[in-house]
């Protein structure tokens, strides 16, 4: 048998790199610096985290800020020391970062004409520090921090034209090719990896020109660079009527310093989409050229519009410049499947292209500790995370997400499998347009499950329920592969049915949403209660035990007596005083006993617009209704919005998270309080709120007088105030339909017209 003819032709496998989020952007007089936001500045451990992902390279910052804040002649090298010694033990090749979308320290500045200079003497003071390393990216794409810090006005000094963005981008550009001469002077293999973020601008006929002029632009780091940019170039009297003198030009053309490496840094939101038809777009996505007003918007929202996507822009990066290339950021801020389904598809975009010839060489897991406040361009300190390889929002050390094992597999075998990867991602999927080319968009919601024979499903007890419908509901949002099924199809208390639902589909794993949730008609039907919250789901965790399948249920606040003052943790034992809470209780220990890696969740008090049997739907109605609204001013909850429950409760599930959990939105309060805030987030007055001991509910069922869960493993739900901002505009839609509802006392016209206004914001 000829071997050769018959052996598999051997698929190359790609490196992996990773990279922090280490932005250091000035604005104004302050500089916001990811570094200290995501404590990497103080936890060097995440260096040996980072190294059991595989990575070969990381790309890590040294940067001019830190370093030199005050002056060249003061640098301060102990953290980067001791950072890159602890990088060469974990043999770990470093790509150095000076400068990561910053304008330097307070002594320059990106349209200063010593930034060139001065960057490229601390480039060289690093290269004599660290003569070993070989990898360096002086300036962080060069042609975006140009824009948001010349033509945007967004970051330091805030230039608002061609001519200062301009400036700008030579700058950098002339720093980088100083830098790396001076670097090369001390270590002369150093190599340039250049990153620039790469998209494509897409139009109407009438932008065309405008489309025309930014898919030329994008590549003007590379071209300047590499000594292309002659007096023929497509924007060479751009450059000159924006202030670039022939002298400099001609400079870049006859001294090329073309990047060893092309780093591309490539976002679902790269792509654009311009538009002179404003009002079929929101306000926000508004701009104009001074020619004409147009919207921009991603282009992957614009039905109509054929994306180049990551797969062209590659070999586009590759027929102009015919050298190596490394993808030099994949990340998308999105829920875990999402972001793994991201990650692969870059990867195997990449593998292929490898095996098809390109000089592909690596992808890097970008933003490994997330980051922060990108939703505002860098430009306010809100505290929005985004989580990368690593949550910072979980436990007390960066939590290991699914990318984890994902990406050892990938760097192991270049190859990994996970069912919620069968799935396309949301930039794929009909749900992620919001706008069409050239007309108004009209979106046609999907409401079929999804359940493909060739995935594993995700299978969902106790369909008819609240939770269930919210489980299927945000699946078919996430693409996830799921079957729910009623009592009657899977009675969780019977084995057999257990048996053969579980035989059926199969599924990755049992999200099990059942239960007697009645807690004072338990009293008198504990043996009902038993059956459904613990002999059931005990039954589960045995099955998915054998199975090898994982497991999720939920427990509750009742679970305690509310003896105690403060907040209830993870930590804290039991101490039921009702049949429901114990009948939880004894469910989770017999469960952890049985299957230790099965996730518990306790939470409590559930409010959505999806269903009406909560709290908040009560207390909304009987305010419309002008109806006095009683509450217990004696019993401290925290409530929890059960979408933020599901979202959240996915991800981990999706991280093979295991043990008690509480999960609830931030916040406690009576429920007399919680009444309170429902009718302030609703703008309603002249609202009858009664606060009265629960003893007066007459309630069979023991109530702990603080059933308050906090959680010490988990800080990412948000607060109950901002749930209700989100929740209640559609319940009171949903309640202004009932004509029934409305009281004359609380000014109707007020509440619909107006308060959907201001409720949307
Ligand atoms: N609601 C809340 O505020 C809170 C709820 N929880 C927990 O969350 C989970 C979901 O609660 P929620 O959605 O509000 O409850 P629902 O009552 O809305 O849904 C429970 C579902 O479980 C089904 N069910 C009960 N027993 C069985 C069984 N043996 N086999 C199959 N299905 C069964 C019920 O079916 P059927 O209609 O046929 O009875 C119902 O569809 C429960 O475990 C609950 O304890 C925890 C804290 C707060
Ligand atoms: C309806 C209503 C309730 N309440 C207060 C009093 C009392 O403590 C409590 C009782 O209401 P409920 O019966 O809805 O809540 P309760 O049965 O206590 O709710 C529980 O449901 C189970 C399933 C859980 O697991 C718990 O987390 C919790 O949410 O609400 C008022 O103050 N005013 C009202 O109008």
């Amino acid at each position: 048998m000829d071997l050769l003819s018959k052996s598999p032709v051997k698929m190359a496998i790609i490196d992996l790199w990773g990279g922090i989020e280490c932005s250091c952007n000035r604005v104004g007089e302050q500089f916001f610096d990811q570094l200290s936001r995501n404590g990497h500045r103080d936890r060097i451990s995440d260096l040996d985290l980072f190294a059991s992902l595989g990575i070969k390279k990381l790309r890590y910052p040294v940067l001019w800020e830190h370093v030199a804040p005050q002056s060249l002649d003061q640098p301060d090298w102990s953290w980067s020391d001791e950072r890159l010694h602890r990088l060469q033990e974990l043999r770990i090749e470093p790509i150095l970062g000076l400068v990561h979308h910053g304008s330097g320290p307070a002594y320059t500045n990106l349209t200063n004409a010593n930034f060139a200079p001065l960057l490229a003497q601390y480039a060289g003071m690093v290269a004599a520090r660290y003569p070993w390393a070989n990898y360096y990216t002086p300036v962080n794409e060069p042609l975006t921090t140009a824009r948001f810090s010349g033509l945007y006005g967004l970051w330091y000094p805030h230039g608002t034209s061609d001519k200062e963005f301009i400036r700008a981008l030579l700058n950098q550009l002339k720093g980088t090719k100083m830098a790396m001469q001076a670097i090369r002077q001390v270590n002369p293999n150093a190599q340039l990896i250049q990153t620039e973020d790469l998209g494509q601008t897409h139009s109407t006929s009438l932008l065309a020109y405008q489309a025309a002029f930014e898919n030329e632009r994008r590549w003007l780091s590379f071209d300047l660079l590499c000594g292309k940019v002659t007096p023929a170039h497509k924007l060479y009297k751009y450059l000159i009527k924006s202030g670039a003198t022939p002298e400099e030009l001609l400079e870049f053309e006859q001294t090329p310093l073309p990047p060893d490496i092309f780093g591309i840094n490539h976002y679902i939101t790269s792509e654009r989409y311009l538009d002179e038809h404003l009002t079929l777009f929101p306000l926000h996505t508004h701009g104009s050229n001074g020619r004409h007003k147009y919207a921009d918007v991603e282009a992957v929202r614009v039905k109509g519009i054929e994306r180049a996507g990551i797969k062209t822009l590659l070999q586009e990066v590759w027929q102009r410049y015919q050298a190596p290339i490394a993808i030099t950021e994949a990340h998308l801020g999105c829920t875990r499947e999402e972001q793994m389904r991201w990650f692969m598809e870059v990867w195997e975009t990449a593998t292929d292209l490898k095996n098809s010839g390109v000089n592909c060489l690596a992808v890097t897991a970008w933003a490994l500790l997330g980051s922060y406040d990108w939703n505002s361009l860098l430009t306010r300190n809100n505290g929005f995370y985004e989580n990368g390889i690593f949550d910072l929002r979980i436990g007390d050390q960066p939590w290991p997400t699914a990318l984890v094992p994902m990406l050892q597999s990938l760097s192991n075998t270049g190859k990994y499998h996970h069912d919620v990867l069968q799935h396309k991602g949301w930039w794929d999927r009909e749900e992620r347009y919001a706008y069409s080319h050239g007309e108004k968009y009209i979106a046609k919601p999907t409401h079929k499950p999804i359940l493909d024979k060739n995935q594993r499903p995700l299978l969902i007890t106790g369909g008819t329920g609240t939770l269930a419908k919210a489980f299927a509901r945000i699946c078919r949002d996430r693409g996830l592969s799921y079957v729910s099924l009623t009592r009657k199809q899977l009675d969780i208390a019977n084995p057999a049915s257990v048996e053969a639902a579980i035989s059926q589909y199969n599924p990755w794993a049992v999200i099990n949403t059942a239960g007697y949730v009645r807690v004072d008609d338990a009293e008198k039907d504990p043996e009902k209660c038993y059956r459904e919250n613990t002999k059931g789901p005990v039954i589960l965790a045995e099955v998915c035990r054998e199975k090898n399948i994982q497991f999720l249920t939920f427990s509750s606040d009742l679970v305690f007596d509310g003896e105690k003052a403060e907040p209830y943790t993870e930590e804290d034992t039991p101490t039921p005083r009702n049949v429901y809470g114990n009948s939880k209780a004894l469910a989770e220990s017999r469960i952890l006993k049985i299957l230790p890696d099965a996730l518990i969740i306790r939470t409590s008090a559930f409010f959505s617009s999806w269903d009406r049997y909560n709290f908040v739907y009560f207390a909304l109605k009987s305010f419309l209704q002008g109806a006095p609204f009683v509450a217990a001013n004696d019993v401290k909850i925290t409530a929890t919005y059960v979408p933020d429950l599901v979202h959240t409760a996915l991800d981990l599930l999706i991280d093979r998270a295991n043990g008690i959990w509480h999960l609830t939105n931030q916040g406690s309060y009576t429920w007399a309080e919680l009444a309170r805030l429902v009718a302030n987030v609703a703008l309603l007055k002249n609202v009858v709120i009664q606060e009265q001991p629960v003893s007066v509910f007459h309630l069979p069922a023991y109530r702990p007088k603080n059933s308050v869960l906090q959680s010490s493993r988990i800080r990412l739900m948000p607060s109950i105030e901002d749930a209700l901002h989100r929740c209640i505009p559609a319940l009171m839609q949903e309640l202004l339909k009932q004509k029934e509802v409305i009281d004359q006392d609380v000014d109707v016209l007020e509440t619909e017209e107006n308060l959907n206004r201001k409720l949307s914001g």
